[in-house]
């Protein structure tokens, strides 16, 4: 296991050049195949992406068109951690612009049970919002009700992190966040409208059969009010965008693979153009495999035997939670009048999360708002409606939360629904109970001459981070082999 010490030194100064200097084959330009091409070039090796798209990037997407010059909404990854050190580090490497993504403040409009206040008021007073709660979490807020509950866990774990995380992994990951908070070996106890509320302000009410310990390890991130977030300004498809000039010339765009075939000696690897449907194969010593294992199903890996089972097994079961994102343009930023720079709206209606541009405030006139974001079942009814009827559904349900007058200072919208994207076939990677334990010592692990990154291949699942951790992984890997 390499410390995050020593990747930040290989994001400095790169690998080993390596003994055996190899042919190598990417599949997928996304972080964690960039990365991967990055190091390994540097230590020698003739490496060769593949890539299905137009684009670099995968999943952090920066939709520009049809928005008014330099305007633009991140579809994908929008907010960074500030602790996710290996992110910061390629961002300073390649020197891109950071600036503050406000993931939340006091100001957040919360339109709950038909009730619309602030955060800060919500704070001030929890009951504001009706909720039928017993009369023990009367004026407690979510972030106290949840605390309660997994105090006891993150105690455990604060005493000896490293020893205790796996246990706590062993033992709860059985429990899918709803089998949790209803019933729990600690008796811990909440109303069924505390568990509501706790999982509409956390964006959980769609997923909640998801493993507690994926959830635990999300929330600890994003509803944490010590964290903060940032982003890259001008878009953060500027973060893939930079390998480019090192890059370009070793991708091969519109390269769709269908089949991956190896032998004692080599590595074959079929791809097709996704318009014209033209054949190319690639031919190299290894190939390491970045795409998610939602669109991997359709790869064809032979021999058969040439795969184990297990991994068979896990390319089928490894879920992906959906999302869709819908961006509207306006011609005047009028949430800033209300005081919202940044930060987001709360909400049981359809749109669920919004979030206010965090840059380019008070410029006059035009802004894009990120008017829903949703996962898994909120995302669905969106993902059922076409790009026009999500945009006007998603305005009709902001004019709830505001007035009519949002209607007037409308210009465009787009929506990006990650379902339907066949190139990664849902969001991001989640656990259900079990899987941690009987799927993940099967989805990083090597194949004959095929190797595997991705945000799927570690934790915490659904971050740039973790597909830069598993670029630098499996290039220390396959660096030396002979
Ligand atoms: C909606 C959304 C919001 C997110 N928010 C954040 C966030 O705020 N912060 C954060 O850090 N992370 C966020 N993430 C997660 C982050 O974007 C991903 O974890 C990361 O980008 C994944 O990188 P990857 O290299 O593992 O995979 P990908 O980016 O998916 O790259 C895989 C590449 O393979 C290509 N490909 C797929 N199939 C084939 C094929 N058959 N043949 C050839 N090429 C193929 C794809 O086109 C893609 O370029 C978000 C993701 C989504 C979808
Ligand atoms: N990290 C992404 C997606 C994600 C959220 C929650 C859990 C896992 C992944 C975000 O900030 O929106």
């Amino acid at each position: 296991m390499v410390s995050e010490k020593k990747m930040i030194q290989i994001i400095q100064s790169g690998i080993e050049k390596s003994s055996y200097p190899k042919r190598i084959l990417i599949v997928g330009a996304g972080m964690s195949g960039l990365v991967a091409a990055s190091l390994l070039n540097h230590a020698g090796h003739n490496v060769q992406i593949i890539e299905a798209s137009t684009r670099v990037g995968g999943r952090v997407f920066t939709k520009r068109a049809p928005f008014t010059e330099g305007l633009y909404l991140d579809v994908g990854a929008m907010r960074i951690p500030n602790s996710h050190r290996l992110v910061m580090e390629y961002v300073k490497k390649f020197n891109l612009p950071l600036q503050p993504f406000i993931n939340s403040s006091p100001h957040d409009i919360l339109y709950l049970n038909g009730i619309k206040t602030t955060y800060g008021q919500y704070l001030r007073n929890p009951d504001i919002l009706n909720y039928p709660v017993s009369p023990s979490e009367k004026g407690k807020n979510v972030n106290q009700l949840i605390t309660k509950m997994v105090e006891p866990i993150f105690r455990f774990v604060s005493q000896n992190p490293k020893k205790h995380w796996p246990i706590v992994i062993e033992y709860f990951e059985k429990f899918s966040v709803d089998d949790y908070l209803r019933s729990n070996p600690y008796g811990l106890f909440l109303s069924n409208a505390a568990i509501e509320l706790i999982k509409i302000m956390h964006m959980i009410e769609g997923f909640p059969e998801f493993s507690l310990v994926e959830v635990l390890r999300e929330m600890s991130l994003l509803f944490n009010d010590d964290v903060h977030f940032y982003e890259i300004k001008g878009g953060n498809d500027l973060l893939p965008n930079a390998f480019l000039s090192e890059l370009y010339p070793n991708i091969h765009f519109n390269r769709q693979v269908v089949k991956i075939y190896q032998t004692q000696h080599d590595v074959t690897i079929s791809c097709i153009h996704p318009q014209t449907k033209s054949l190319y194969h690639y031919t190299g010593d290894i190939a390491i495999i970045t795409i998610p294992f939602s669109t991997l199903q359709f790869v064809q890996m032979e021999p058969y035997d040439s795969v184990s089972h297990e991994k068979r097994k896990a390319i089928r079961e490894l879920h992906y939670v959906t999302s869709a994102k819908i961006g509207l343009q306006f011609s005047q930023r009028f949430w800033e009048k209300e005081g919202m720079y940044g930060g987001r709206v709360i909400t049981d209606l359809p749109t669920r999360f919004s979030y206010f541009p965090s840059h380019d405030f008070d410029s006059e006139g035009h802004g894009v708002m990120l008017a829903s974001y949703t996962w898994e079942d909120d995302a669905l009814p969106w993902e059922s409606l076409t790009e026009d009827e999500q945009i006007r559904k998603a305005l009709d349900t902001l004019s709830i939360i505001y007035d009519q007058s949002i209607f007037d200072h409308f210009v465009i919208g787009i929506s990006h629904n990650w379902g339907k994207y066949p190139y990664s076939s849902g969001c991001f990677t989640l656990y259900k109970p079990w899987q941690e334990t009987e799927l993940s010592p099967h989805i990083a692990s090597p194949e004959g001459r095929m190797y595997f990154a991705g945000e799927h291949t570690d934790v915490p699942h659904g971050w740039i981070q973790t597909a830069i951790k598993s670029g630098i992984r499996v290039a220390l890997e396959v660096n030396h082999l002979p």
